[in-house]
Order: structure tokens, then sequence, then C-alpha cells
């Protein structure tokens, strides 16, 4: 066992971890650590790690604890808890603490001299080298491979999570109603560029009031945010975004047996899981002062546990999940890994770059006036209505390859191996539908029902489009049939949907990757590349993912709508 994992275990034993016998914390040559089952079959449900609450490392916990913003979650909860363990890491805290071995702190990562800190034990047992995270890749300018990897990512997924804290925002609804050039979504910075501005605006000069004997750097906040990024877990009210000692020695996997069990409803003022002062109106100072909640009645109360929900073999890597539905882009940019096989790889859209790109750059406005854009809003909610059946569910489960059903409420616009995400589907088929008015004397319809219809033409016909040649002739009089039972306006609004997922398709498919490298046979590439080009490896392997969604996808509605059109000009 190296020393820094026994300084590990030692550290835990007297802060009152506890880590039960049927687990043992290893690590291997790089020094990964990981979780694994000792000699005996662990069954679901034991709690294999207790963490005491004070034990975690918070802005409520640190040393810096009332100095530092609280941020209840997302990036400004990242840089608060960056700043408190950057606190820990490279300094003597002049408040709390009097001496301190640190006298200058080297620019390169070295292991942490900083003994002081109540969390040296745990820290120390940090990867030594900042975590490989996409964000500050840019900043590695010497290295051909940083660059060329970030040359990859253009318009790729994992590149468009390196802009943006808001990127989020844009799939709401309301975004349509006001877009133009001087639209604040447009004006969205760089996330690393938020990361440096906090650090000289904030940081920096708290840090350099409080750190006795080092000059806080711009690199050192960076391996912070950096280590922050791919352990911190969001425990409760209270505390937020935290260090979770041992629970973060986990590795990922989709498929965990293992995952922290904590009440995220405790008091935000104080913590407390009880009723407490913060309940009532009438509060004093006296009674508010923050600490370990009162009553204490089980362990919920003081620690956070590691539970298991599966069965675990002997020996075996136990794994904790960070998410269910991370693709490999997310797990990039926040955990700097990949999985080898990923099934949620995906591709999304905002509502204003379908509207905007679709809109305004590949159609002419004339079929878009202004006052349109508000019956997009309007539409898209009737339809989104109208597909919340449980028969839309099963129908797209079953019969369509080209649509999924995405179990959200949220406008996810999505395209997936599966297809387009329902809410995408929808959108599509709103701007259609608008198109569809204009064309026909603006008529009256009803989204909802229409939406219905044209999802059922195209489940039929997708059917019939997936017959082999000896069914085709059989197959084209089918399909001759069930267009001349068809709404006019389904088969319009159907054919039109397939133009438009053409066209966004299309479109993505030219802008993803580098620059002019659509024809590029990028397996011959991958094998080319150096092995140690580890950067371009993954930025190239997420653009060969995210081209096959597309082109499968364009394959398919290429299919359906020449079908369709050469039914239709036969029909005459
Ligand atoms: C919360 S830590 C897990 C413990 C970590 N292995 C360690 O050495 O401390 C998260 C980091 O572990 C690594 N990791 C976790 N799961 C992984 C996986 N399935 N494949 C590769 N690396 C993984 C990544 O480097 C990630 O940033």
């Amino acid at each position: 066992m190296s020393n820094q994992l026994s300084a590990l275990l030692e550290w835990c034993i007297a802060n009152g971890i506890f880590i039960d016998s049927q687990i043992r914390i290893g690590s291997d040559e790089q020094g990964d650590i990981g979780v694994y089952a000792t000699d005996s079959f662990i069954s679901p449900k034991q709690t294999l790690v207790r963490i005491p609450k004070d034990a975690i490392l918070s802005v409520r916990t640190c040393s810096l604890a009332g100095f530092i913003p609280f941020n209840p979650y997302g990036l400004g909860a990242q840089l608060s808890l960056s700043m408190a363990l950057y606190a820990e890491m490279y300094g003597a805290i002049v408040s709390k603490l009097h001496s301190c071995v640190v006298k200058s702190f080297p620019l390169s990562f070295h292991r942490l001299k900083c003994r002081e800190s109540k969390w040296f034990g745990y820290i120390d047992s940090f990867p030594g080298e900042m975590v490989d995270l996409p964000i500050f890749w840019g900043l590695d300018v010497n290295s051909q491979d940083a660059l060329e990897a970030l040359d990859w990512l253009t318009g790729t997924e994992a590149g468009k999570m390196l802009h943006g804290k808001n990127e989020d925002n844009l799939t709401k609804l309301v975004g349509t109603l006001s877009i133009s050039e001087s639209s604040p979504f447009i004006l969205l910075r760089q996330k690393q560029e938020e990361i440096d501005n906090f650090y000289y605006d904030i940081a920096e000069p708290l840090l350099s009031r409080h750190l006795e004997a080092s000059k806080p750097t711009l690199m050192g906040f960076h391996r912070a945010f950096s280590l922050v990024s791919s352990r911190a877990f969001l425990v409760d009210a209270y505390h937020g975004l935290s260090m979770v000692p041992i629970a973060d020695a986990f590795n990922h996997s989709v498929d965990n047996q293992i995952h922290l069990e904590s009440d995220y409803n405790v008091c935000p003022e104080c913590g407390s899981l009880h009723e407490c002062p913060h309940d009532r109106d009438d509060v004093t100072d006296v009674d508010t002062k923050p600490g370990s909640p009162k009553n204490a009645e089980d362990a919920h109360d003081s620690c956070y546990m590691m539970v298991t929900n599966a069965g675990i073999p002997p020996q075996a890597e136990i794994f904790n999940t960070y998410g269910e539905t991370l693709s490999n882009s997310q797990l990039l940019n926040q955990y700097g890994f990949v999985l080898q096989s990923n099934d949620n790889a995906r591709l999304s859209w905002t509502m204003y770059h379908i509207v905007q790109h679709l809109v305004v750059e590949l159609f002419s406005l004339d079929w878009f006036p202004n006052q349109e854009r508000r019956n997009i809003v309007t539409y898209m909610f009737q339809v989104l209505s109208a597909l919340e059946v449980e028969e839309v569910e099963s129908l797209l489960s079953s019969q369509s390859d080209l649509i999924y059903y995405e179990d959200t409420k949220e406008e996810h616009f999505f395209l997936k191996y599966e297809g387009l995400s329902h809410p995408l589907w929808a959108i599509l088929f709103v701007l259609a539908t608008i198109r569809y008015r204009h064309c026909n004397g603006n008529v009256d319809l009803d989204p909802g029902t229409l939406a219905l219809q044209t999802l059922k033409l195209q489940t039929t016909l997708e059917a019939l489009d997936g017959n082999d040649e000896d069914e085709e002739q059989h197959g084209n009089e089918a399909l001759s049939g069930i267009l001349k039972g068809s709404d006019k306006a389904a088969v319009d609004i159907l054919q039109e949907i397939g133009s438009l997922c053409i066209a966004l398709c299309d479109h993505r498919l030219r802008n993803n990757g580098k620059s002019d490298s659509v024809d590029e046979d990028l397996f011959k590439l991958l094998d080319e590349l150096p092995p140690d080009n580890t950067r371009t490896r993954l930025a190239v392997s997420l653009v060969i993912t995210e081209r096959s969604i597309l082109k499968s996808c364009l394959a398919g509605w290429q299919s359906l709508t020449r079908h369709v059109s050469s039914t239709l000009h036969d029909l005459g």
C-alpha cells in the first residue's frame, strides 16, 4: 500500500470515518485509487462507509468558513468549493492556524506541503497532477496534442460544454421570444474565462488576505477546480457541493453497486435535519448559530453513508455512478475520462439553435413572420401535452427507429442512436406546421391532434420502409394506399419534418470536428495517431460517435422522405 493510501486510512480513523472490513481501498501502478470487495460476497442494502458530516470539506466546514460565498449548485458552487479546497491545500489560515511550514509555494504541482490542514491526510491522497480536463487544455500552449484535440472538439457536444455556463437556459421556450443579435445568450463567455475571473476578482484577494506564507496562484486554483469538478458531491442544502472523503474513492460505472445516501432537505441555515429555530419567524441571533444538528437520533443525522444497491462478488471493484445518463462528452468535461462503450451518447440542440439555424439561416424568413415566433411556444405546449400519453410512449418504443420517447417534462432536444427525442421531433413538427399554415392560407388546425396523426403516419410508414426487396412491390402498394387515405396536412408536414431534420443533421455533421474533415476516415486517423496523443485520441473518438449518430439519422430520414416523395409523384 502506498504511503499516501495508508496516511488516508489513518486520517479516516482519526476523523471517525467507518470503513467496513468487507471492502478495501486499493491503488494501481499509476496511483489511481479504487474500492474493492475483499473475500466475501457483499449483499445489497449494506452500509459500507459512514462519513461524519464534520469530516467533509465544504464551504461551511473549511478554515475559511464564513468568508467564502455559499452557492447551492452549478459553476458558482464549484468555484466556491475550489476556493475552500485551495485554502486547505496551499496555505496556513492566519485566523485559525498560527504556523505553517510553507514558505513559498512552487508553481509546479508538487505534493502538499502544508500539514496543518485538518484534511491533510485526505487531500494528500489526491492525484499529484491536475485532473486533465478539456477546459484547461487551451492553457497548455506548447502541447500540439492539446491544440489538435481542441480543434477536433469544435462543434461537438464536449466543445459546446466548454463554452457558456448559461447554455441550459437556451433550451427554455421563452428563449425563442428574444432571438436577436443582442440576445444575452449570444454573449456567452467561455467557462474557463469565468473561472479565471472568479479567481482574480474573488479568490485571490481573499486567499491573499488569509494565507500567511504562500502566495496563491491561478495554476493552483485551476488544480483545486479540477479536483472539485472530478470528485465533489452535492450532499445537502446546508453543505451544498462538498468533498466527501472515501465516497470519492469509488470509480464510475453506469451499472453501479453503491451510492451515497444523504438527506438533502436539511435546514439551509444550520444543517439540522429536524425542526430548528430557523423554522420559526421570531428567530434570534442566539438561536441561529450553525453547528451540529440538535436532537440527533440516528446515523442519518450526523453521517453520510455509502450503501450498496446490488450484490458484489468477492474481489470485484465496487462502482458508484456519477450520473446514470452521463454521456462521454459530459464525463470528459467534468471528470477527464470516457467509457469504452456508453449508451448515453447523444447530440443536443437548444431551442435557439434550432429556430435560429433552421428558420433564419437555412430557409428564407418570408414564411416565418415575427408573430409566428409566439406560436412556437403555444404550439409546442399543445404538442408536448398531446404526446404525453402512454400510447405514444409505447408506439415509439415498439415502432420507431427515428424517434424515441424522452422521459422528461423538459424540452430536451436530443439525437441518439435511437433517433430524435420526442421534444426534438415536436419542435420540428411545430416549425413544419407553421410553414404549412403559411403556405395554405393560414388554415386553422389543432396542433395536438395533427401531431398525433402525423406521428402515427410516420410509424406506419417506418414499418413499411423496413421491408426487404421481395416485399418492395407489396410495400409500395401499401404505401400508396396509406398516403391516399391520409390527411394531406399530415403527409405534407411529415415531409417537411424530414427536410428540417436532414438540414439540421447535415449542418451539424459538416460543422462537427476539425474543419473540412467530414469525409476523413477517422478510424484510420486514430490508428495513425501516436498513443501518447491521448487528448486528440479522446476528442476524435467523440467525433466518431457523434458523426455515426448523425449519419444514421440522416440515412433513416432520407430513406423515409424519398419513398414518400416518389410514391406521391407516382400518385400524381
Ligand atoms: C472521484 S475520483 C475516483 C477515484 C480516483 N480513481 C482516484 O484515484 O482518486 C474520479 C476520478 O477517477 C477516475 N475514474 C473514475 N471512474 C473511472 C472510469 N470508469 N474509468 C476511468 N477513470 C475513472 C477519473 O480520473 C476521475 O476523474
